[in-house]
């Protein structure tokens, strides 16, 4: 059976990676695709690299005729999310990849984006979409949140170890790189090629960096007592990937050791052999997140790096992950892409 498919903000990079990999899905057929600026182009207009597909033109949301549609991607900046999933029909399920129903306490999130919600039963409603942990809650939702990129690379590190008790909850650092799509395809001077390359520069520091809101919320409900971590984001020079590095007070093998029971059977998160350490080529353009566990020269302290496509697995390949759960077919379908390299 072909189910239904619609994309809006399709015109972004993470609607673009959601095309690429749905090309490739054994039952999901693109039906409608909406942009903001760009609506009245055609996909092939507004990213080449995706010519060879026979795809609908960009229309707006409003133009869209949801009684037709199986599973909706909404790939809007935040705020402008809330504002458009709000208007949507009530009974459509949607996978939300901003980070407007990432939150569940209200207060959290206005602390964090600094206004109040437009849809509070909708953010309550919501699955937070970090599929290996929520994947029963996710197959039975109606709108899952997809969770923010560098959000998913620290949770992947740290969820097990806290679940597992083998770190100091109060001692716990994460400094991570993310490749510039991260961003999304605005017109930034900071992401200008002549003051991006050749350098990087850490940002938000001082753990002020929004997805600390996410890191909050769920390392606390895992532990039952507040956790909170200090996290420095830094802007690579590249354009896809993201590269994080956890410094955690604990026994490497015992770390290593919940890491690779929590994955035993993840078809897309492999915990290397022991002591080394993964690279964000190595999943360029993949669903696949590496982890590498190394002892410090430092008794009981222990460095875990992982690395993940900010675009797939910290984003689009995520919701297609749980697209396929909510509209029950293979979870891996479309997503067993191999990474691209060099
Ligand atoms: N990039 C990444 O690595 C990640 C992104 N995310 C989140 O996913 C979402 C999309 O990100 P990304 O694809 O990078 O963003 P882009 O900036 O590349 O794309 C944004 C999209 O939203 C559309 N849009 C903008 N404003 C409006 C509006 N007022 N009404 C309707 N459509 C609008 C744009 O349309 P048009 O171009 O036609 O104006 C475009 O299609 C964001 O919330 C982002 O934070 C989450 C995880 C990772
Ligand atoms: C390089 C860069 O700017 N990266 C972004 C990652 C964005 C992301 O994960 O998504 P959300 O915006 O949906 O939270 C950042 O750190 O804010």
């Amino acid at each position: 059976m072909t189910q239904s498919i619609a994309i809006i903000g399709a015109s972004g990079y993470t609607g673009a990676e959601l095309i690429r990999l749905i090309a490739t899905h054994p039952s999901f057929e693109i039906k409608a695709l909406a942009a903001n600026s760009k609506a009245g182009q055609s996909m092939a207009q507004v990213f080449p690299h995706l010519r060879q597909l026979d795809l609908p033109t960009l229309v707006t949301w409003e133009q869209i005729d949801f009684s037709e549609i199986d599973l909706c991607f909404c790939a809007l900046p935040h705020k402008t999310s809330q504002e458009v999933i709000s208007k949507l029909p009530k009974s459509l399920k949607i996978v939300d990849l901003s980070a407007d129903f990432r939150l569940r306490d209200p207060a959290a999130y206005k602390t964090w984006y600094g206004n109040d919600h437009a849809a509070v039963d909708m953010q309550k409603e919501a699955v937070y979409g970090l599929t290996e942990f929520y994947r029963d809650e996710i197959a039975g939702a109606r709108l899952v949140a997809g969770t923010g990129c560098n959000a998913a690379t620290g949770q992947y590190i740290l969820r097990p170890l806290i679940t597992a008790g083998v770190i100091d909850l109060d001692d716990i650092i994460l400094d991570l790189q993310c490749g510039v799509s991260g961003a999304g395809r605005s017109l930034k001077e900071n992401l200008l090629h002549a003051e991006l390359s050749e350098g990087t520069n850490a940002y938000a520091v001082g753990s002020t960096h929004r997805h600390l809101g996410e890191f909050d919320q769920e390392f606390s409900k895992l532990a039952g007592r507040e956790v909170k971590i200090q996290f420095t984001p830094h802007l690579g020079p590249f354009n896809r990937g993201i590269l994080a590095t956890g410094y955690v007070k604990g026994e490497a093998e015992a770390i290593n050791m919940a890491l690779e029971a929590a994955y035993a059977n993840e078809p897309f998160v492999e915990v290397l052999p022991f002591g080394e350490t993964p690279s964000t080529h190595h999943v360029r353009g993949s669903n696949f997140v590496h982890i590498g566990v190394v002892a410090d020269r430092l008794p009981g302290r222990t460095i875990v790096v992982a690395a993940l496509d900010n675009l797939c697995k910290g984003s689009s390949g995520q919701a297609l992950q749980n697209a396929n759960l909510m509209l029950g077919v293979e979870e891996t379908a479309g997503l067993m892409l191999a990474p691209c390299f060099p």
